[in-house]
């Protein structure tokens, strides 16, 4: 992510490396009989953005349950700001912003009662860097709710709800931030904003982001570094660029030969297409090439790992990831 300097904001430090946001080792969670975190490696530093990605049941909410220590996980080291989310304390819990999937209904109150009244229990927790709680005028415009600054929470839409949601995660200012998939239900517009925002919380205050979403082009937006999350263990991760390069080799060749259509998968498209004309030359109708995009890519390798069926895709990101 681009830093952007801002009169008086505060530095982030140069060596990233003694900031360690989040630190997971071997995380691991069985509920009953099940293991549904396979021993999770996750770091984050200070002002890093990092999007969660998986299908459904994958363990996403899981695993950002424990690292907010709403959950004990079975076995693995978790260092959240330096601390075993098991023995946070009210200092450190004030330092996280959660933003669920679930609406907790406020719905009698008015929007800027309730952050003014939520602020409240994060004045005790300002220091010389951070002025705590956000501003709620501020707060409102940087979450793109002035206009309905004195609705009754219970009269907005799902959007402007969703935005509140958010308003409510970021009332604290706080250090790490955790999204549960954060765009569901915004319009385009709304989207964009919330983009803006999440790279604004960033590269301004150094916030550091943990984000889930099932939504590839909005994790490449937004993410400086992509884990995917499949079975409980990581199958791939890194920058969208490094993910994009690893990822996206395979081409899709179709054509029809007399009458008849195919598609082919391959990682040389060149060398495939020299022999398909050779043998077949003018035979060869309707050709196309397309480059395997990342959410192509994507849906391989979790189908991969899901069905157990092997295509190659999951050996090759191994392969790549080892060499880099
Ligand atoms: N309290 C619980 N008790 C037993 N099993 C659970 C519990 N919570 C979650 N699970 C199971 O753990 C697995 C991981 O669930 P989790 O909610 O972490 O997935 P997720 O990746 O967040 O999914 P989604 O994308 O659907 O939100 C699922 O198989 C789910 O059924």
């Amino acid at each position: 992510m681009t830093t952007v300097e801002r009169p008086g904001a505060v530095a982030a430090p140069r060596n990233l490396d003694d900031h360690l946001v989040l630190d997971v080792r071997d995380l691991r969670m069985r509920y009953g009989t099940v293991d549904v975190l396979n021993g999770v490696d996750l770091t984050a530093q200070r002002g890093e953005v990092i999007a969660l990605l998986g299908p459904n049941g994958a363990g996403k909410t899981t695993t950002i349950e424990i690292l907010e220590g709403f959950r004990l996980p079975s076995a693995g080291s978790v260092r959240v700001l330096g601390v075993d989310p098991a023995n946070g304390d009210e200092r450190w819990r004030a330092q996280l912003g959660v933003v669920l999937q679930s609406w907790r209904d406020h719905g009698r109150w008015r929007v800027r009662e309730l952050l003014s009244h939520l602020g409240d229990y994060y004045a005790p927790y300002a220091t010389d860097q951070i002025q705590r709680p956000w501003p709620v005028d501020e707060l409102l415009a940087a979450v793109g709710l002035t206009a309905h600054a004195g609705a009754r929470v219970s009269r907005l839409s799902g959007g402007q709800r969703r935005r509140l949601d958010v308003a409510v995660g970021i009332v604290g200012r706080p250090e790490l931030l955790f999204l549960d998939e954060p765009t569901v239900g915004l319009d385009p517009a709304a989207r964009r904003e919330f983009h803006e925002l999440v790279h604004r919380l960033a590269d301004l205050d150094h916030t550091t982001i943990l984000l889930t979403t099932h939504d590839l082009a909005e994790a490449e937006k937004l993410a400086d570094s992509i884990v995917i999350l499949a079975n409980g263990r990581i199958i791939a991760q890194g920058s969208p660029d490094q993910l994009s390069r690893r990822l996206t080799t395979d081409a899709e060749v179709r054509w029809t030969c007399d009458g008849v259509r195919h598609v082919h998968a391959t990682m040389d498209a060149t060398g495939f297409l020299r022999d398909l004309l050779g043998d077949y030359g003018d035979r060869v109708q309707e050709l196309e090439v397309r480059r395997a995009n990342l959410e192509d890519a994507y849906l391989a390798l979790v189908h991969e790992e899901e069905t157990g069926i092997r295509t190659g895709w999951a050996e090759r990101v191994w392969q790549q990831q080892e060499e880099n």
